[in-house]
């Protein structure tokens, strides 16, 4: 029987690079979009067949910032497959960014300056909001949505013949100082992405400890610096365009400048390849692109406390609980 493929965030970007790259690798699988509109999943899905006529490509419309949105389409998703082998928590928002200029400077005055280029640590701000369900939308739409929808899809993942896998779409910029226990939507601060990248690595964790023993899996990784409208909102296209010159040089010394959205999926496509028992969920792995061009996987131990982990998993549980109770009708 064929393997089930879910991917989020497949519009564009690392999301779509990754549906190409996973048909090339296997063209028997059955994948299915999720996108935030038909239009966008229609026009996902030409894209897709054009390259791979023969794949088998379905789709489903998802907001992951909209509760009764992920709500409905786990539910859709129940009914339309039996299982699902592998699920890449991909789709993400980095809104309003704003980069510190002085920040960098400082840093190539301090020796700091290619743990920035790398990192973002120190270089990156956002202004967040609520949402339509009264959540911090990064929170939401990063984090939050995606695990209701793990949730929601448990019969589908659990206790099948074969392991199931969760692929979450971290990044270098997840940081534990971006992030508390007691504002862990990150209302107060201005590092709403980097709170919910380390939230997601928090989440994997936990994930990993819970449902191992009923055959599920959670692993993370980063796709490294990509082109794709995500940082096309940080900077305008032609300065990227002028940049590029510069970022192939700092690939000499920075492997997670991977550029491409080709380039940035590798880690995802390796994991598709493994065994998840040979892996470590304390570990993200990170697609790297050497000065030469050749992708690698590189894995690196992550900065999380177990017993953290287990706090903020006990408050989204809390939260999951509201939300169940508040979307009732939309169960069955
Ligand atoms: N680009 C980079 O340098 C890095 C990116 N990442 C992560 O990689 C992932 C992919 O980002 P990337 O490809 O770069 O960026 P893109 O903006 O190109 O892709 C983001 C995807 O997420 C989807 N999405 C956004 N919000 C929602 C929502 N509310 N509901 C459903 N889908 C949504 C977008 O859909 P739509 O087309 O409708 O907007 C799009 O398909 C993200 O999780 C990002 O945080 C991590 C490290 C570095
Ligand atoms: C010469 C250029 C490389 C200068 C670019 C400066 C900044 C715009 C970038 C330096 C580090 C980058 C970075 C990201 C965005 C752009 C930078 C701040 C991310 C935050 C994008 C999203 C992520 O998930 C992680 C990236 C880390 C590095």
């Amino acid at each position: 029987m064929e393997r089930v493929v879910l991917v989020t965030g497949a519009s564009g970007g690392v999301g779509l690079a990754l549906c190409q790259r996973l048909l090339e690798e296997d063209g028997r699988i059955h994948l299915c979009i999720a996108c935030r509109n038909d239009q966008k999943s229609e026009a996902t899905r030409d894209l897709i067949l054009a390259a791979h006529p023969a794949a088998q490509v379905s789709t489903v419309e998802v907001d992951l910032g909209n509760l009764a949105s992920v709500l409905r389409v786990a539910q859709e998703l129940r009914c339309r497959f039996q299982r699902l082998d592998f699920v890449y928590l991909n789709a993400g928002i980095m809104p309003n960014p704003h980069v510190n200029f002085k920040a960098l400077w400082r840093g190539l005055l301090t020796g700091k300056l290619l743990h920035m280029l790398t990192t973002a640590e120190g270089v990156m701000t956002q202004t967040d909001r609520l949402n339509g369900d009264g959540l911090q939308e990064v929170f939401a739409t990063n984090l939050f949505g995606h695990f209701i929808l793990v949730r929601q899809l448990e019969s589908l993942l659990c206790g099948n013949e074969k392991p199931s896998r969760l692929i979450w779409t971290s990044s270098s910029n997840a940081r534990e100082s971006a992030f508390s226990l007691s504002d862990y939507q990150h209302a107060k601060g201005q590092e709403s992405y980097s709170s919910s990248k380390y939230a997601t690595d928090l989440t994997s964790v936990v994930l990993n400890r819970k449902f191992n023993n009923q055959g599920l899996y959670s692993s993370v990784v980063c796709p490294g610096l990509v082109m794709s409208n995500m940082t096309y909102r940080i900077l305008p296209v032609f300065l990227w365009k002028l940049l590029m010159p510069i970022m192939w040089l700092i690939r000499f010394f920075a492997k997670t400048y991977t550029l491409t959205p080709h380039n940035g999926a590798e880690a995802h496509v390796w994991l598709f390849k493994q065994k998840p028992e040979s892996l470590d969920a304390l570990v993200k792995y990170h697609s790297c692109t050497s000065g030469l061009g050749k992708n690698y996987v590189e894995p690196r131990k992550m900065d999380v406390d177990e017993e953290t982990a287990e706090k903020f998993y006990q408050k989204l549980l809390e939260l999951e609980k509201e939300t169940l109770e508040k979307y009732s009708d939309l169960l069955d």
